[in-house]
């Protein structure tokens, strides 16, 4: 627990607004999460989380004498001694980050309020701060403090990543608001790293771009070990015992998805443009990993000799599993392609949840992966879901059409696909010896 409690007002009650609520409560900390949508907020009132994430509901129970919810700027800025800025920053047309949703937060901020620091939690380009900081002077918040402290947790497990994270950002244009800061995070005992606010900033997207990185070069040895016959699984499990390499993040796959890193590497291209400088590896990253969905179906198509009136199904539609986030998921890439060569695509997943919205609406779902491969011509390992591993394979064999498995996330032994009579495909493997 921490020392001194403090007044929070955490704007956003998104994946990242709601947690970091949650968290500073159970730290000891008095809370008030705002957001402008009145479905957010009516649900959290009614005890419901708006979205699915491991703990986070429970965490909320835990500490509703200290968390309370509001749509209300005035009602959550009047204690307020902190702002934490927590809303989206989508990508707009050209690639930057849209950041309209901070500013329309920094527009209700008052003098009036007994502010002590104004913290920018979401992810933005380098500078936003000092935006912030101008905008917040001309406002006559000159004596507020102002912060970067921007958010490394994972979905799917982002209240373990707040409460135990690999370190805490802070940059701060002064000592005093960097160490206030801080002291919010008294009790979690992770190393803090205080820094200027541009250098905070820029911590968070190249984080992301390395991240992204790394699973684009795995992608990219995963196509080499197709061609001439070596095992990614093998490859990426030894390359990453090197401990200066490490295991993470050499998952070779169908491309990362999500939120963040499509979103956070294309803001850091555009960024670097705009100054001037043209990033040539991250301009790749990006182009492999569009590459990515689209191989592995030219390779099914390849393998079923054209697409049209096959009937494909696809296992798992989240960007990763122990999430219901669909947004810049892969599967809906996988698809479209689909849908555009003229096969009939199923799907099924237990937790994601397509809006009504192309290429959903043309997508049959399924309650079951037995239910979803019946009939089918092929099947595709879109999401590593753990229930995948579980399934009944010989009796999904003998129900589709053509026992044929395209594992894009190398989830399934080949061996025991094999033996349940699949033609077993996957990412960085060859289908066949190769001569
Ligand atoms: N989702 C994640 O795992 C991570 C996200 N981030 C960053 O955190 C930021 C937020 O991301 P998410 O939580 O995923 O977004 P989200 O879309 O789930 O949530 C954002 C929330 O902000 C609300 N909002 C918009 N304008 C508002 C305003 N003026 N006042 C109050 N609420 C407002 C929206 O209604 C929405 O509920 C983004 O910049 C993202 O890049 C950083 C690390 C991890
Ligand atoms: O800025 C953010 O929002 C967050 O983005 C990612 O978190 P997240 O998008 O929730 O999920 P990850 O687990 O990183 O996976 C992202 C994508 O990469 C893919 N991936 C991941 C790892 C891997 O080895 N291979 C691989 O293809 C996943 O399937 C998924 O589509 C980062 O891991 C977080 O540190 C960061 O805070």
């Amino acid at each position: 627990m921490i020392d001194i409690p403090r007044n929070i007002a955490v704007f956003g009650a998104g994946y990242i607004g709601l947690v970091t609520g949650a968290c500073f409560a159970q730290l000891g900390h008095r809370v008030v999460v705002r957001d402008i949508q009145p479905e957010r907020i009516r649900m959290l009132h009614s005890g419901e989380v708006p979205f699915f994430e491991p703990g986070l509901g429970d965490l909320i129970a835990q500490n509703k004498e200290r968390l309370s919810f509001t749509l209300d700027a005035r009602e959550a800025l009047r204690d307020a001694e902190a702002v934490y800025v927590c809303v989206d920053t989508p990508p707009t047309a050209s690639g930057d980050a849209d950041l309209s949703r901070i500013w329309s937060v920094v527009d209700a901020l008052e003098a009036t309020s007994p502010l002590v620091a104004v913290v920018v939690k979401s992810t933005v380009p380098v500078g936003t701060g000092a935006r912030v900081r101008a905008a917040l002077d001309e406002a006559g918040l000159g004596h507020v403090g102002y912060a970067s402290n921007p958010e490394f947790t994972a979905e799917g497990r982002a209240v373990e990543d707040f409460l135990h994270p690999d370190r805490v950002v802070i940059g701060a244009s002064d000592e005093a608001t960097a160490h206030w800061v801080r002291d919010l995070y008294d009790g979690i005992g992770a190393p803090v790293e205080i820094m200027d606010v541009a250098s905070a900033e820029m911590v968070k997207l190249a984080s992301n771009a390395l991240l992204a990185t790394k699973i684009t070069f795995i992608n990219e040895i995963a196509a080499v070990c197709e061609a001439t016959g070596a095992d990614i699984r093998r490859v990426s499990r030894a390359v990453g015992m090197d401990h200066r390499l490490g295991p993470h993040f050499l998952h070779a796959g169908l491309g990362y998805g999500g939120s963040c890193f499509p979103k956070d590497t294309r803001a850091l291209r555009a960024m670097a443009s705009n100054s001037g400088y043209p990033f040539q590896l991250l301009n790749a990253v990006i182009e492999v990993n569009e590459l990515q969905p689209r191989r592995a179906v030219q390779r099914l198509k390849e393998e079923l000799g054209g697409l049209r009136g096959r009937r494909v199904a696809l296992l798992g539609l989240t960007f990763k599993p122990g999430t219901d986030d669909m947004r810049e998921a892969p599967s809906a890439v996988i698809a479209s392609r689909l849908l555009a060569e003229g096969a009939e695509v199923t799907g099924w997943d237990p937790m994601g949840r397509p809006g009504p919205v192309e290429p959903w609406t043309s997508v049959t779902r399924h309650a079951s992966p037995l239910e979803a491969v019946t009939g089918a011509d092929a099947a595709i390992v879109v999401t590593e879901w753990p229930e995948l591993r579980a399934a009944d394979w010989p009796t999904a064999a003998r129900r589709m059409r053509r026992p044929l498995l395209f594992d894009g996330r190398n989830l399934l032994d080949p061996a025991t696909l094999s033996q349940a009579g699949f033609t077993y495909m996957s990412v960085g493997r060859a289908t066949r010896p190769t001569a």
